[in-house]
């Protein structure tokens, strides 16, 4: 017989020997008023709970309709078995519910139990959404670059780096200006004084800190004014970038960003396995992630050029060395060097921005940069060593005007240091097969693209 507890207001079935909570009413009764979470649940029998989801399904038999409903807490859904006079016609995909029901032992395998409903209060239409639930995820995700770096044996330390600033640290001239609006200010007034932008890298922020604690990470949104429409280009992202001091080779650096993505693809697959399972399914049959836990491959950029001019593909854009490697020759490396992530090292001098270290080779003068292509994607991180040598540096046309202060760090004492980032959402496209960059954010903003 049904009893309800004095304390919390639930129901409870008694006398069942197999429910495994306790079966006398106590006024401290543990049974919350907490609705249960559907990838929490832990197959409590005979226990009266409320749950709230989305209809994923509805199949109406005689007297009975079966709902599948997903709270979004995972990709799970809980089989929601209701007599007919509970449901209402408009009962559909989509529809919210808050069902309050019996869990129960399910006869099928395939669930360990069912909800047989008491009550269903039906809320309102969802209304799809062209993004895929992947924010909880993604915010897991942004945790799990953050803990690789803390981590005992790396010990990085967090700087929360500006997100206005004056500086244009990759000389690309992709930014968007900030200025004041407000019946206080008129159009156009420097309220910074000097000309203020959002930020498109911290890198250079961190090289400041970096000359007092050696090993230094940030990770906050930054934004290109990139006019671009391509499937992997994003006005606003993240970005994890870390800085090294006494670093002397680009092996160090790009030790950590394999050690970085391996830590943080496992723990993916250990704990998120099933979501990328439904991505690889239904977007694109991508590779399986387990496959890009190899050792990721080393070229240089001058056999990454000599690759591209040997192949037989027809490249839209030039492959002469010095030129700039587009997403076509990206792709096509990563294809073949066997579609596991590879390290392109050794960029022209004259293609990396004035940070990049010179490493004075002749007759292809190169930088010690570094760029990681990954399947699917392309591009996903970006590093080098930065030039420490003050002579080398102001010898980069402009430098003294703009960046005194940059140049001010090398006069009054430097150490050989370096750093990379990665683009949080590229490393999403990357793992989950996604072709395009815009359905792995909730709010992708694109030029022409910021609603809400
Ligand atoms: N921190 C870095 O090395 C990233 C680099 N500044 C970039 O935006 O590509």
């Amino acid at each position: 017989h049904i009893l309800f507890c004095g304390s919390c207001g639930r129901m409870r079935i008694c006398g069942n020997k197999k429910c495994d909570t306790p079966s006398s009413i106590s006024p401290t009764c543990k049974l919350s008023r907490k609705k249960i979470q559907i990838n929490l649940h832990c197959g409590h029998c005979n226990l009266a709970v409320p749950v709230d989801g989305w209809v994923r399904s509805v199949r109406a038999q005689k007297a009975n309709v079966f709902l599948h409903v997903n709270d979004g807490s995972s990709l799970q859904s809980l089989q929601v078995v209701a007599s007919s006079e509970l449901s209402d016609p408009l009962l559909t995909f989509g529809s919210a519910v808050e069902v309050t029901g019996i869990l129960k032992k399910s006869p099928h395998q395939k669930q360990p139990v069912e909800l047989d409903a008491n009550f269903i209060v039906f809320c309102f239409i969802f209304f799809f959404l062209r993004t895929f639930p992947l924010k909880s995820k993604s915010d897991m995700a942004l945790s799990i670059f953050a803990n690789f770096l803390i981590s005992g044996d790396n010990g990085f330390v967090e700087i929360n780096t500006p997100i206005i600033t004056s500086n244009d640290c990759e000389g690309a001239g992709e930014l968007f200006q900030v200025e004041p609006s407000g019946p206080d200010y008129a159009d156009g007034e420097n309220f910074f004084s000097v000309p203020a932008y959002l930020t498109v890298s911290g890198q250079l922020h961190l090289e400041v800190v970096s000359g007092a604690f050696s090993k230094v990470y940030t990770f906050g949104p930054t934004f290109r004014a990139e006019n671009s429409q391509s499937r992997r280009h994003l006005a606003e992202f993240y970005m994890v970038e870390a800085e090294i001091s006494f670093t002397q080779s680009l092996e160090d650096l790009t030790k950590v960003m394999e050690d970085m993505f391996r830590f943080a693809t496992e723990h993916v697959l250990a704990h998120c396995v099933e979501d990328v399972d439904l991505f690889h399914k239904h977007v694109t049959p991508g590779q399986k992630l387990k496959e890009y836990l190899v050792s990721f491959l080393r070229i240089t950029y001058r056999e990454a050029i000599d690759i591209l001019r040997r192949s037989s593909e027809r490249f839209a854009f030039p492959t002469d060395w010095g030129c700039d490697l587009k997403t076509e020759h990206e792709k096509y490396l990563v294809k073949h060097c066997g579609n596991i992530p590879v390290f392109v090292t050794d960029y022209p001098y004259d293609l990396k921005p004035f940070y990049a270290r010179d490493n004075q080779d002749h007759p292809e003068r190169t930088a010690a940069a570094v760029d990681l292509l990954v399947p699917g994607v392309g591009e996903l991180c970006g590093g080098s060593l930065r030039e420490e040598r003050l002579n080398l540096l102001s010898a980069r046309a402009g430098l003294e005007d703009v960046y005194s202060w940059y140049l001010d760090l090398r006069r009054f004492g430097s150490v050989p240091h370096g750093g990379f980032g990665l683009g949080f959402e590229r490393y999403l496209q990357c793992i989950l097969g996604v072709d395009n960059i815009k359905d792995v954010v909730p709010f992708p903003r694109f030029s022409h693209s910021c609603l809400l």
